[in-house]
């Protein structure tokens, strides 16, 4: 399917005035690419890409003594390299330079295995499109690409080759939301003493969904605790697309599956809404076993890896708020009977669409296809299902996913990029009227569902 995004892209005149109603600069269904000047891909490279580079620099240097404290005395020289190396990349983004191939450890031939894949890909835009540069491809390709080349300069390190640059943000944001991690905590002890309610149940879908407004890649790092986001009654107006009960009626609903698969997207208050909902599908017996996808390197600043899974289980178990204490013994409990089990792939670290995944990871398409149903958390996971293009916000969901369908998919996004599917027709043109950056600041959420199945032998 993507040869048909790529080809598309590739007969398109770069034009970038069209006018459209909704969007005026990049045309209908060819990718979102920095290339159109007034595109909010191009406000991602031109400034955010830079400020959390910057940012990412500043925190080094900020943390520099607490990190040699922590990895040795070898760290100091690695620091200073990385820092080096990580401004120099900052300069290419700014410079619009070609992305350069990942380090390819020939000699040794340990390098990762997703260094192969990335350059494959990175080569094949250069033949395609006869460019592969920061404003000049895919954005979906440029931002995954950045966190990558981040990532790199700790890997090929020694004493830093594990060190996660965002962790320190990641748990500055769950210590700053803990007033509303105690909320949604005492909310879940109620639910959890009586049987499943639909009502309670799509309450909770909506807390899941506003929780994914608390993204660090949008925020820049700045970490706030909104209080609206549990006022779902004034949110409601908000949800562009409720398919809520269409979820529930599946949850409750008689399955051969007995898997709800969850892919995580954020640290913070938000993975703790997606464990609030799955205590909730265990306990009410929607399901004997939800899956729970991490990210296997630092992404997008807040995106969970393991290891922000068992620091929140820590900080939970340990609390002084005795629902918190209460809930973070249940989760442990979870994971040590296997209710609850931690899945690594390097396939949601990529810069693919997912309707790659058939063909570059089928063993994890078919393993989504076990469950019942997964749910896909926040914006990135959006543009991933619906292939980074520039749909019509009217294009159904269905046609939107280009057959990503492994099973029934939960969809739970707050807006934040300019692509959206499956909204009534008017919608977008009144909002946009209101604001033409409604799409990008998180404050409109969709809770939508498909149940085409298209499976792969
Ligand atoms: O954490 P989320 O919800 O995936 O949001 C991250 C997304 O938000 C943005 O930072 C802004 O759209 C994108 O760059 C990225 O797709
Ligand atoms: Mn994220």
């Amino acid at each position: 399917m993507a040869a048909m995004s790529t080809d598309v892209i590739a007969t398109k005149t770069c034009d970038c005035n069209t006018n459209r109603s909704l969007d005026i600069t990049t045309p209908r269904n060819v990718h979102l690419s920095a290339f159109y000047k007034r595109s909010f891909a191009y406000y991602t490279v031109k400034l955010r890409m830079p400020v959390i580079l910057t940012n990412l620099i500043d925190n080094l240097v900020r943390n520099k003594k607490q990190i040699i404290e922590r990895f040795g005395e070898g760290t100091q020289e690695e620091l200073k390299q990385i820092i080096g190396e990580i401004s120099q990349f900052k300069y290419e983004v700014q410079t619009n330079k070609p992305l350069k191939l990942l380090i390819e450890d020939k000699l040794l031939g340990t390098s990762p295995p997703d260094v192969k894949i990335y350059n494959e890909y990175i080569q094949k835009q250069e033949t395609l499109e006869g460019h592969a540069t920061h404003f000049h491809t895919i954005w979906l390709l440029t931002e995954c690409y950045m966190y990558r080349r981040i990532w790199q300069s700790f890997q090929t390190k020694y004493c830093l080759k594990n060190f996660d640059p965002f962790e320190n943000q990641k748990q500055q944001s769950f210590a700053s939301s803990l007033p509303l991690i105690e909320k949604m905590g005492e909310y879940l002890i109620r639910l959890l003493d009586h049987e499943a309610e639909k009502t309670e149940f799509i309450q909770l879908l909506k807390l899941n969904l506003w929780g994914n407004k608390c993204d660090l890649s949008l925020s820049l790092g700045k970490v706030g605790d909104d209080n609206s986001l549990f006022d779902t009654e004034v949110m409601n107006p908000f949800i562009l697309c409720d398919e809520s009960e269409k979820i529930w009626n599946l949850m409750i609903s008689e399955s051969s599956s007995e898997i709800i698969d969850i892919v995580f997207d954020n640290a913070g208050y938000e993975v703790f809404t997606d464990l609030c909902l799955a205590d909730y599908i265990i306990t009410c017996k929607m399901a004997k076993l939800v899956r729970l996808y991490v990210k296997a390197i630092p992404w997008f600043i807040s995106d969970v890896m393991k290891h922000d899974f068992f620091w929140m289980l820590d900080q939970l178990k340990n609390s002084s708020n005795e629902n918190l204490k209460k809930i973070g013994h249940r989760w442990a409990d979870h994971i040590s009977n296997k209710k609850w089990t931690i899945h690594i792939s390097d396939f949601w670290t990529l810069p693919f669409d997912y309707t790659h995944m058939p063909k570059v990871d089928p063993d994890l398409y078919k393993q989504l296809a076990q469950a019942k149903a997964v749910f896909f958390k926040g914006d990135l996971n959006y543009r991933k299902l619906f292939g980074e293009l520039n749909w019509d916000p009217t294009t159904p969901v269905d046609q939107g996913l280009q057959n990503f369908n492994p099973t029934n998919l939960c969809i739970m996004r707050t807006i934040k990029a300019d692509i959206v599917c499956g909204i009534r027709k008017g919608i977008a043109e009144e909002l946009s009227a209101k604001d033409e950056k409604w799409m990008e600041k998180g404050e409109y959420g969709l809770i939508q569902f498909s149940n085409k199945i298209v499976s792969i032998d």
